[in-house]
Protein backbone atom coordinates (compact mmCIF):
# COMPACT_ATOMS: atom_id res chain seq x y z
CA UNK A 1 0.00 0.00 0.00
CA UNK A 2 1.42 3.38 -0.76
CA UNK A 3 1.38 6.00 1.83
CA UNK A 4 2.95 9.32 2.00
CA UNK A 5 5.18 8.94 4.75
CA UNK A 6 9.00 8.78 3.43
CA UNK A 7 10.22 5.39 4.17
CA UNK A 8 14.10 6.63 3.26
CA UNK A 9 15.08 10.63 3.08
CA UNK A 10 18.17 11.82 1.37
CA UNK A 11 19.15 15.54 2.41
CA UNK A 12 21.95 17.86 0.32
CA UNK A 13 23.34 14.27 -1.20
CA UNK A 14 26.33 14.88 -2.62
CA UNK A 15 28.69 12.19 -4.10
CA UNK A 16 32.50 12.84 -5.15
CA UNK A 17 33.90 10.06 -7.41
CA UNK A 18 37.70 10.51 -8.39
CA UNK A 19 37.63 13.51 -6.82
CA UNK A 20 34.78 14.64 -9.01
CA UNK A 21 31.19 15.69 -7.88
CA UNK A 22 29.04 12.96 -9.54
CA UNK A 23 25.53 13.61 -7.41
CA UNK A 24 24.56 16.63 -5.88
CA UNK A 25 20.68 16.18 -5.39
CA UNK A 26 19.27 18.78 -2.38
CA UNK A 27 16.50 16.18 -1.02
CA UNK A 28 14.73 13.21 -1.91
CA UNK A 29 12.29 10.57 -0.54
CA UNK A 30 11.63 7.22 -1.37
CA UNK A 31 7.83 6.81 -0.29
CA UNK A 32 6.41 3.51 1.24
CA UNK A 33 4.72 1.35 -1.34
CA UNK A 34 5.34 1.50 -5.20
CA UNK A 35 8.29 1.57 -7.06
CA UNK A 36 10.37 4.26 -7.98
CA UNK A 37 12.41 4.43 -11.11
CA UNK A 38 15.83 6.43 -12.05
CA UNK A 39 16.02 7.01 -15.41
CA UNK A 40 18.38 9.18 -17.29
CA UNK A 41 21.23 9.22 -20.32
CA UNK A 42 24.62 7.38 -19.94
CA UNK A 43 26.79 9.04 -17.06
CA UNK A 44 23.63 10.69 -15.44
CA UNK A 45 24.35 9.34 -11.93
CA UNK A 46 21.34 6.12 -12.26
CA UNK A 47 23.89 3.80 -10.33
CA UNK A 48 25.24 6.35 -8.36
CA UNK A 49 22.07 7.09 -6.69
CA UNK A 50 21.33 3.55 -6.39
CA UNK A 51 24.37 2.62 -4.78
CA UNK A 52 24.10 6.02 -2.55
CA UNK A 53 20.84 5.14 -0.81
CA UNK A 54 21.80 1.51 -0.52
CA UNK A 55 24.88 2.75 1.12
CA UNK A 56 27.12 1.11 -1.10
CA UNK A 57 28.58 4.40 -1.72
CA UNK A 58 29.94 7.24 0.83
CA UNK A 59 28.48 10.36 0.80
CA UNK A 60 30.64 13.12 0.62
CA UNK A 61 28.26 15.12 2.22
CA UNK A 62 25.09 14.76 3.00
CA UNK A 63 22.65 12.57 4.98
CA UNK A 64 20.40 9.71 4.66
CA UNK A 65 17.24 9.15 7.46
CA UNK A 66 15.60 5.51 7.19
CA UNK A 67 12.04 5.62 8.67
CA UNK A 68 12.60 8.69 10.70
CA UNK A 69 16.79 7.63 12.29
CA UNK A 70 19.48 9.17 10.69
CA UNK A 71 22.03 6.64 8.90
CA UNK A 72 25.43 8.32 10.55
CA UNK A 73 27.18 5.65 12.13
CA UNK A 74 28.51 2.08 11.04
CA UNK A 75 25.88 0.65 13.72
CA UNK A 76 22.61 2.03 12.18
CA UNK A 77 24.39 0.90 8.70
CA UNK A 78 24.65 -2.17 9.32
CA UNK A 79 21.50 -2.20 11.17
CA UNK A 80 20.08 -0.42 7.59
CA UNK A 81 21.52 -2.75 5.06
CA UNK A 82 20.04 -5.65 7.07
CA UNK A 83 16.94 -4.25 5.78
CA UNK A 84 17.19 -3.72 2.20
CA UNK A 85 18.53 -5.71 -0.67
CA UNK A 86 19.92 -4.62 -3.84
CA UNK A 87 20.18 -6.48 -7.44
CA UNK A 88 23.10 -5.87 -9.42
CA UNK A 89 23.18 -5.81 -13.35
CA UNK A 90 25.49 -8.91 -12.99
CA UNK A 91 23.84 -11.47 -10.40
CA UNK A 92 26.91 -11.98 -8.09
CA UNK A 93 26.25 -15.54 -7.07
CA UNK A 94 27.99 -17.38 -4.69
CA UNK A 95 29.89 -20.93 -5.73
CA UNK A 96 26.93 -22.67 -4.10
CA UNK A 97 23.63 -24.37 -5.34
CA UNK A 98 20.98 -22.15 -6.02
CA UNK A 99 18.70 -22.71 -3.22
CA UNK A 100 22.18 -21.70 -0.91
CA UNK A 101 22.30 -18.97 -2.89
CA UNK A 102 18.78 -18.10 -2.56
CA UNK A 103 19.12 -18.34 1.14
CA UNK A 104 22.09 -16.52 2.12
CA UNK A 105 20.32 -13.59 3.34
CA UNK A 106 18.71 -15.48 5.78
CA UNK A 107 21.09 -16.97 7.22
CA UNK A 108 22.87 -13.78 7.76
CA UNK A 109 19.87 -12.72 9.58
CA UNK A 110 20.28 -15.56 12.16
CA UNK A 111 17.11 -18.07 10.58
CA UNK A 112 17.67 -21.30 11.53
CA UNK A 113 18.10 -24.03 8.68
CA UNK A 114 14.61 -25.00 8.13
CA UNK A 115 13.28 -21.70 8.33
CA UNK A 116 15.75 -20.60 5.70
CA UNK A 117 14.88 -23.77 2.82
CA UNK A 118 11.07 -23.27 3.60
CA UNK A 119 11.65 -19.27 2.86
CA UNK A 120 14.04 -19.84 0.12
CA UNK A 121 12.04 -22.06 -1.72
CA UNK A 122 8.59 -20.16 -1.50
CA UNK A 123 10.88 -17.35 -3.62
CA UNK A 124 12.34 -20.26 -6.00
CA UNK A 125 8.58 -20.99 -6.87
CA UNK A 126 7.49 -17.63 -7.20
CA UNK A 127 10.25 -16.67 -9.75
CA UNK A 128 9.80 -20.17 -11.75
CA UNK A 129 12.88 -21.62 -10.62
CA UNK A 130 12.24 -24.51 -8.48
CA UNK A 131 13.48 -26.80 -10.46
CA UNK A 132 16.75 -25.18 -10.40
CA UNK A 133 17.00 -25.84 -6.41
CA UNK A 134 20.16 -28.40 -6.28
CA UNK A 135 21.96 -26.93 -9.39
CA UNK A 136 25.11 -25.01 -9.20
CA UNK A 137 24.66 -21.30 -9.48
CA UNK A 138 28.05 -21.68 -11.50
CA UNK A 139 25.85 -23.21 -13.86
CA UNK A 140 23.19 -20.97 -14.82
CA UNK A 141 21.96 -19.28 -18.06
CA UNK A 142 21.90 -15.45 -17.91
CA UNK A 143 18.16 -15.05 -17.01
CA UNK A 144 18.00 -17.85 -14.33
CA UNK A 145 21.28 -16.39 -12.38
CA UNK A 146 19.31 -13.28 -12.45
CA UNK A 147 16.03 -14.77 -11.29
CA UNK A 148 17.79 -16.58 -8.60
CA UNK A 149 19.55 -13.15 -6.98
CA UNK A 150 15.83 -11.78 -7.58
CA UNK A 151 14.70 -14.34 -5.16
CA UNK A 152 17.34 -14.16 -3.22
CA UNK A 153 16.64 -10.70 -2.37
CA UNK A 154 13.28 -11.07 -1.95
CA UNK A 155 13.69 -13.53 0.49
CA UNK A 156 14.48 -11.80 2.70
CA UNK A 157 11.70 -9.19 2.85
CA UNK A 158 13.67 -5.85 2.18
CA UNK A 159 11.82 -2.67 3.51
CA UNK A 160 13.41 -1.29 0.11
CA UNK A 161 14.27 -3.49 -3.02
CA UNK A 162 17.26 -2.03 -5.02
CA UNK A 163 17.94 -3.07 -8.64
CA UNK A 164 20.63 -1.50 -10.53
CA UNK A 165 19.85 -2.24 -14.29
CA UNK A 166 18.19 -5.85 -13.92
CA UNK A 167 17.49 -7.10 -17.21
CA UNK A 168 20.29 -5.19 -18.94
CA UNK A 169 22.09 -7.76 -19.48
CA UNK A 170 19.26 -10.33 -21.08
CA UNK A 171 18.09 -11.18 -24.23
CA UNK A 172 14.53 -9.62 -25.55
CA UNK A 173 12.43 -13.00 -24.70
CA UNK A 174 14.49 -13.55 -21.29
CA UNK A 175 13.84 -10.14 -20.26
CA UNK A 176 10.36 -9.82 -21.26
CA UNK A 177 9.49 -12.53 -19.24
CA UNK A 178 11.26 -11.61 -16.38
CA UNK A 179 10.08 -8.19 -16.33
CA UNK A 180 6.50 -9.59 -16.18
CA UNK A 181 7.35 -12.03 -13.01
CA UNK A 182 8.66 -9.37 -11.25
CA UNK A 183 6.03 -6.77 -11.81
CA UNK A 184 3.87 -9.29 -10.19
CA UNK A 185 6.38 -10.18 -7.18
CA UNK A 186 6.52 -6.68 -6.42
CA UNK A 187 2.62 -6.38 -6.78
CA UNK A 188 2.09 -9.46 -4.59
CA UNK A 189 4.59 -8.60 -2.09
CA UNK A 190 4.10 -5.09 -1.97
CA UNK A 191 7.59 -4.28 -1.88
CA UNK A 192 8.77 -0.60 -1.54
CA UNK A 193 11.62 -0.76 -5.19
CA UNK A 194 13.74 1.76 -6.80
CA UNK A 195 14.82 0.49 -9.65
CA UNK A 196 18.34 2.28 -11.91
CA UNK A 197 17.12 1.87 -16.02
CA UNK A 198 17.79 3.28 -18.94
CA UNK A 199 14.45 1.73 -20.57
CA UNK A 200 12.21 3.77 -20.77
CA UNK A 201 9.74 1.59 -21.55
CA UNK A 202 10.86 -0.84 -18.42
CA UNK A 203 10.29 2.24 -16.44
CA UNK A 204 6.67 2.73 -17.16
CA UNK A 205 6.06 -1.24 -16.91
CA UNK A 206 6.96 -1.53 -13.03
CA UNK A 207 7.14 1.86 -11.71
CA UNK A 208 4.24 4.45 -10.60
CA UNK A 209 6.75 7.34 -9.60
CA UNK A 210 9.86 8.39 -11.91
CA UNK A 211 12.69 10.25 -11.36
CA UNK A 212 14.90 11.87 -14.37
CA UNK A 213 18.66 12.03 -14.24
CA UNK A 214 20.70 14.68 -15.74
CA UNK A 215 24.00 15.05 -15.13
CA UNK A 216 23.76 14.15 -11.49
CA UNK A 217 21.02 16.28 -10.38
CA UNK A 218 17.12 15.56 -10.18
CA UNK A 219 15.48 16.95 -13.49
CA UNK A 220 12.28 16.00 -12.79
CA UNK A 221 10.31 13.38 -10.19
CA UNK A 222 6.71 12.89 -9.72
CA UNK A 223 4.46 10.18 -10.61
CA UNK A 224 4.81 8.37 -14.09
CA UNK A 225 1.89 9.84 -15.96
CA UNK A 226 3.02 13.58 -15.15
CA UNK A 227 6.89 13.16 -16.11
CA UNK A 228 5.68 11.19 -19.26
CA UNK A 229 3.00 13.24 -20.15
CA UNK A 230 3.71 16.45 -18.95
CA UNK A 231 7.59 16.83 -18.98
CA UNK A 232 8.89 20.14 -17.24
CA UNK A 233 12.05 21.33 -20.22
CA UNK A 234 13.27 20.29 -23.24
CA UNK A 235 15.77 17.91 -21.92
CA UNK A 236 13.35 15.32 -20.06
CA UNK A 237 10.78 15.68 -22.84
CA UNK A 238 13.38 14.39 -25.40
CA UNK A 239 14.19 11.74 -22.94
CA UNK A 240 10.90 10.79 -22.80
CA UNK A 241 10.39 10.47 -26.23
CA UNK A 242 7.87 14.13 -27.08
CA UNK A 243 10.70 13.73 -30.20
CA UNK A 244 8.96 16.64 -32.10
CA UNK A 245 9.41 19.90 -30.33
CA UNK A 246 7.65 22.67 -32.12
CA UNK A 247 8.49 26.64 -30.49
CA UNK A 248 5.75 28.79 -31.15
CA UNK A 249 3.74 32.04 -29.39
CA UNK A 250 0.51 31.97 -28.10
CA UNK A 251 -1.90 33.42 -30.32
CA UNK A 252 -5.16 33.23 -28.80
CA UNK A 253 -6.50 31.75 -25.62
CA UNK A 254 -9.93 30.05 -26.19
CA UNK A 255 -12.81 28.58 -23.82
CA UNK A 256 -12.08 25.39 -21.93
CA UNK A 257 -8.15 25.90 -21.49
CA UNK A 258 -7.73 25.58 -24.91
CA UNK A 259 -5.32 27.66 -26.64
CA UNK A 260 -4.01 28.56 -29.81
CA UNK A 261 -0.62 28.46 -30.32
CA UNK A 262 1.28 30.00 -33.74
CA UNK A 263 3.80 27.58 -34.93
CA UNK A 264 5.92 29.40 -38.11
CA UNK A 265 2.87 30.37 -40.22
CA UNK A 266 0.80 27.42 -38.88
CA UNK A 267 -1.63 27.21 -36.12
CA UNK A 268 -1.83 24.25 -33.47
CA UNK A 269 -4.65 24.24 -31.11
CA UNK A 270 -3.45 22.79 -27.64
CA UNK A 271 -4.40 22.53 -23.79
CA UNK A 272 -3.02 24.74 -21.29
CA UNK A 273 -3.78 28.48 -19.57
CA UNK A 274 -0.54 30.60 -20.73
CA UNK A 275 -1.21 34.26 -21.46
CA UNK A 276 -1.65 35.84 -25.03
CA UNK A 277 1.84 36.41 -26.50
CA UNK A 278 3.90 34.14 -24.41
CA UNK A 279 6.62 32.14 -26.21
CA UNK A 280 6.71 28.05 -25.43
CA UNK A 281 7.70 25.21 -26.78
CA UNK A 282 4.90 22.61 -27.57
CA UNK A 283 5.89 18.66 -27.24
CA UNK A 284 4.29 16.13 -29.76
CA UNK A 285 4.96 11.96 -29.05
CA UNK A 286 5.10 10.34 -32.25
CA UNK A 287 3.06 7.85 -31.86
CA UNK A 288 0.06 10.41 -31.26
CA UNK A 289 0.48 11.58 -34.34
CA UNK A 290 -1.70 9.55 -37.08
CA UNK A 291 -0.85 9.42 -40.54
CA UNK A 292 -3.80 8.56 -43.24
CA UNK A 293 -4.33 8.92 -47.03
CA UNK A 294 -8.14 9.83 -47.05
CA UNK A 295 -9.22 12.93 -48.53
CA UNK A 296 -8.43 16.17 -46.65
CA UNK A 297 -11.93 17.27 -46.63
CA UNK A 298 -12.31 13.71 -44.94
CA UNK A 299 -13.87 14.59 -40.86
CA UNK A 300 -11.26 13.86 -38.41
CA UNK A 301 -12.05 14.15 -34.39
CA UNK A 302 -8.43 16.01 -33.63
CA UNK A 303 -8.56 19.40 -33.45
CA UNK A 304 -5.34 19.89 -35.54
CA UNK A 305 -5.16 18.05 -38.98
CA UNK A 306 -2.85 19.40 -41.62
CA UNK A 307 -1.69 18.53 -45.29
CA UNK A 308 1.83 16.74 -44.73
CA UNK A 309 4.89 15.72 -46.92
CA UNK A 310 6.57 12.73 -46.38
CA UNK A 311 10.50 13.49 -46.24
CA UNK A 312 11.96 10.11 -44.34
CA UNK A 313 10.88 6.47 -43.66
CA UNK A 314 13.00 4.68 -41.64
CA UNK A 315 12.80 1.36 -39.56
CA UNK A 316 12.47 2.38 -35.86
CA UNK A 317 12.38 -0.65 -33.63
CA UNK A 318 9.18 -2.64 -33.85
CA UNK A 319 7.70 0.80 -35.78
CA UNK A 320 8.71 3.11 -38.35
CA UNK A 321 9.53 6.30 -37.99
CA UNK A 322 7.78 8.82 -40.10
CA UNK A 323 9.53 12.38 -40.65
CA UNK A 324 6.77 14.93 -41.84
CA UNK A 325 6.70 18.44 -43.04
CA UNK A 326 3.07 20.27 -42.44
CA UNK A 327 4.94 23.74 -42.71
CA UNK A 328 6.45 22.70 -39.49
CA UNK A 329 8.56 19.28 -38.69
CA UNK A 330 6.70 16.37 -37.32
CA UNK A 331 7.65 12.47 -36.37
CA UNK A 332 5.00 9.88 -36.41
CA UNK A 333 5.57 6.44 -35.89
CA UNK A 334 3.64 3.82 -37.47
CA UNK A 335 3.17 -0.28 -37.71
CA UNK A 336 4.95 -2.14 -40.40
CA UNK A 337 1.20 -2.86 -41.15
CA UNK A 338 -0.21 0.74 -41.73
CA UNK A 339 2.71 1.41 -43.76
CA UNK A 340 1.92 -1.54 -45.93
CA UNK A 341 -1.94 -0.57 -46.36
CA UNK A 342 -1.17 3.23 -47.16
CA UNK A 343 1.23 2.49 -49.26
CA UNK A 344 3.80 5.06 -47.62
CA UNK A 345 6.66 6.53 -49.95
CA UNK A 346 9.05 9.47 -49.13
CA UNK A 347 7.87 12.46 -51.43
CA UNK A 348 4.25 11.70 -50.68
CA UNK A 349 1.27 14.00 -49.20
CA UNK A 350 -0.53 12.54 -46.55
CA UNK A 351 -3.12 14.03 -43.76
CA UNK A 352 -1.67 14.43 -40.71
CA UNK A 353 -3.94 14.50 -37.25
CA UNK A 354 -2.96 14.88 -33.48
CA UNK A 355 -5.46 15.97 -30.80
CA UNK A 356 -5.11 19.50 -28.65
CA UNK A 357 -4.54 17.25 -25.52
CA UNK A 358 -1.30 15.71 -27.37
CA UNK A 359 0.26 18.81 -27.49
CA UNK A 360 2.24 19.49 -24.12
CA UNK A 361 3.36 23.01 -24.00
CA UNK A 362 5.78 24.70 -21.54
CA UNK A 363 6.80 28.44 -21.41
CA UNK A 364 9.82 28.65 -23.32
CA UNK A 365 12.87 29.99 -20.81
CA UNK A 366 14.17 33.16 -21.77
N1 LIG B 1 34.09 4.11 -10.18
C1 LIG B 1 34.02 5.36 -10.61
N2 LIG B 1 35.05 6.22 -10.44
C2 LIG B 1 34.96 7.51 -10.87
N3 LIG B 1 33.89 8.00 -11.50
C3 LIG B 1 32.85 7.19 -11.72
C4 LIG B 1 32.86 5.82 -11.29
N4 LIG B 1 31.69 5.26 -11.64
C5 LIG B 1 30.96 6.23 -12.26
N5 LIG B 1 31.66 7.38 -12.30
C6 LIG B 1 31.22 8.65 -12.89
O1 LIG B 1 30.05 9.06 -12.21
C7 LIG B 1 29.12 9.66 -13.10
C8 LIG B 1 27.78 8.95 -12.94
O2 LIG B 1 27.94 7.61 -13.35
P1 LIG B 1 26.81 6.53 -13.13
O3 LIG B 1 27.39 5.19 -13.48
O4 LIG B 1 26.21 6.71 -11.81
O5 LIG B 1 25.76 6.97 -14.23
P2 LIG B 1 24.57 6.14 -14.86
O6 LIG B 1 23.48 7.13 -15.11
O7 LIG B 1 24.23 4.98 -14.00
O8 LIG B 1 25.22 5.70 -16.23
P3 LIG B 1 25.03 4.36 -17.09
O9 LIG B 1 23.65 4.41 -17.66
O10 LIG B 1 26.09 4.51 -18.14
O11 LIG B 1 25.26 3.20 -16.16
C9 LIG B 1 29.72 9.55 -14.47
O12 LIG B 1 30.31 10.79 -14.78
C10 LIG B 1 30.78 8.49 -14.34
O13 LIG B 1 31.85 8.72 -15.21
Amino acid sequence: MRTDVPLLQGKRLLVKRGGITVLDIPEFEIKKGGVLSLIGPNGSGKSTLLLTLSCLLKLSKGELIFNGQKIDNRRSELDYRRQIAVVFQDPLLFDATVLENVASGLKIRGLDKRERSRIAEEYLERLGIAHLARRSASKLSGGEAQRTSIARAFAVRPAILFLDEPFSALDPPTHEALISDLNRLLQDTDTTAVMATHDQMDALRLSDRIAVLQKGTIAQAGSAEVVMNHPINEFVASFVGMDTVLSGTVRDILERDRMIIAVGNREIEAVGNLSQGEKVLCFIRPENVTLSTDSPEDPSSARNNFSGRIIRIAPHGLFYRIDLNCGFDLISYITRTSLDLMELREGQRVKVSFKATAVHVIRKSA
